[in-house]
């Protein structure tokens, strides 16, 4: 069954110009989806119409067995509030839902440390936390709400390369464990072929879906499969698809 549909989608925010089109798009339960596309040819939109924050100027965007409240947003800021410590920030969630149980208290530490933080992160507030750390707390946040749905908006673009391949092996082994149907925007062409099941290329004016690829490599991924010869042919192809080009 598909979690997400799109059937004969539009979306403008002026009256001149549509920004995002797609006839049909069937994403099934607990696939990981990465959208790539050139700045500006609507990825966010997209995401944030399978969230439920904007809507479609025509046609459905249609969560089959979610409602939209059961997605959950990275972001690439992890947007932390200042003053609050990580395991507050991480709580904060389930706060807005009403009173926090003991046993949503023993979910949100469970998930910060899943996303490989130590015990001793917990009370520090982020000004005392690096980038990556950051974004594994926003990674947490995301968690505790359990999602079906995770939509991940470039969430390592800020980050070396070295931690980014860090923390898309360990976006991996939760995604195993948790089998989210997860949209990730990058514009890292290795990262979206390093994580995900397929590809969703994307061009501008109106923005649209060129290419939908099938990603050949099997989980669980090991990070030596960068430095397959294979792995680097299946980025070309998705760069000519990127560029409008055909490989011969
Ligand atoms: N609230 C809005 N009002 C008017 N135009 C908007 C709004 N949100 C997005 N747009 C326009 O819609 C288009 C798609 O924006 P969107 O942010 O979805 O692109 P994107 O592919 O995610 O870009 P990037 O890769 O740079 O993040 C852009 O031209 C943008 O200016």
């Amino acid at each position: 069954m598909s979690a997400i549909q799109f059937r004969d989608i539009e979306k403008q925010f002026t009256p001149e110009s549509v920004v995002v089109a797609i006839d049909r798009l069937e994403i099934p339960a607990g696939q990981f989806v990465s959208l790539v596309g050139p700045s500006g040819c609507g990825k966010s939109t997209l995401l944030r119409m399978v969230a439920g924050v904007d809507d479609p100027s025509r046609g459905e965007v249609t969560l089959s067995d979610s409602e939209h409240s059961q997605c959950a947003f990275v972001f690439q800021d992890a947007n932390l509030i200042p003053w609050r410590t990580a395991q507050e920030n991480v709580r904060l969630p389930l706060e807005l839902r009403g009173p926090v149980t003991a046993e949503q208290r023993r979910t949100i530490d469970q998930a910060i440390e899943m996303v490989g933080l130590r015990k001793e992160d917990f009370r520090k507030f982020p000004r005392m936390l690096s980038g990556g750390m950051r974004m594994r707390v926003s990674l947490a946040r995301a968690m505790v709400t359990q999602p079906n749905v995770l939509l991940l908006d470039e969430p390592f673009a800020a980050l070396d390369d070295l931690l980014r391949n860090q923390l898309n092996e360990q976006l991996l082994e939760l995604w195993y464990q948790q089998n989210w149907t997860s949209l990730f925007v990058t514009h890292n062409v290795p990262e979206a072929v390093f994580l995900s099941q397929r590809i969703l290329v994307m061009h501008a004016r109106p923005g649209r879906i060129v290419a939908d690829l099938e990603v050949p490599f099997e989980y669980p991924r090991k990070p030596l499969l960068r430095n397959d010869p294979d792995f680097a042919r299946f980025c070309g192809e998705v760069i000519a698809k990127l560029a409008g080009v055909t490989l011969v």
